[in-house]
């Protein structure tokens, strides 16, 4: 590995450490407060207004939360949840609560079922992230899921984070992919 690609990973590992100790700061009760007006704004702009076929996240504890937000759309949209499987994901379509399963590795609840396979008919993606910047680059939590995902998907891309977690900079590598929109609050 050349020395720049080290420092690159140095410098995310270090933002890593740094916006979790910030959200060490908020209890999952004030982080599902601080979601609701992220996700009003969400709700409010055309791209998603105009898609019915979307991919959401399923929050863990130190995310924007939605799981309220993925059963309140899956009324109305078509609502697609990732699936980890070994290094890559994959996209089931979210049939209800009482679908969901513990995903391997992470235990993160993802749909049980079949792959959803018009990958093409995805319109919308939200993506979580540690960290944004004004640029819209995006990193991750270092496993290169959605930047693997993302290299064949055309859907409009959309970052979600706290405020805290949007930065002058973030370093990126040849790998990652911008977002189209950062949302946050
Ligand atoms: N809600 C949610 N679902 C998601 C993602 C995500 O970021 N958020 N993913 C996006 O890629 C995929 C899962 N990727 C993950 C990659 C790494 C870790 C992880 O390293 N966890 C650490 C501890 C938590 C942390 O780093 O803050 C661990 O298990 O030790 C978790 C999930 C698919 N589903
Ligand atoms: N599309 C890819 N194919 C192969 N390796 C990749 C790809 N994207 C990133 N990598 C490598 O994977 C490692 C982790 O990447 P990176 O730190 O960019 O992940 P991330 O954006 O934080 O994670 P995620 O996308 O899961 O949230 C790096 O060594 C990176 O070079």
């Amino acid at each position: 590995m050349n020395v720049s690609k080290q420092s690159i990973e140095a410098e995310k590992r270090r933002i890593r450490k740094e916006i979790r100790v910030v959200k060490q700061n908020y209890s999952l009760e004030q982080k599902k407060k601080l979601s609701v007006p992220i996700l009003k704004s969400l709700e409010q702009l055309p791209e998603f207004i105009e898609a019915k076929t979307i991919m959401l996240y399923w929050s863990m504890r130190d995310e924007v939360y939605t799981h309220d937000f993925v059963c309140k759309w899956a009324k109305e949209k078509r609502v697609i949840l990732p699936s980890v499987k070994g290094e890559t994901l994959d996209l089931k379509l979210f049939e209800g609560i009482d679908n969901l399963i513990e995903g391997e590795h992470y235990g993160i609840p993802e749909p049980e079922g079949s792959v959803f396979m018009q990958e093409d008919e995805i319109e919308l993606i939200l993506i979580p992230g540690i960290a944004f910047d004004r640029e819209k680059n995006r990193m991750g939590r270092g496993k290169a899921y959605y930047d693997r995902l993302l290299q064949s998907l055309s859907a409009f891309k959309i970052g979600i984070c706290f405020d805290f977690q949007v930065l002058d900079h973030v370093p990126i590598d040849e790998h990652d992919i911008k977002m189209d929109e950062i949302v946050f609050q």
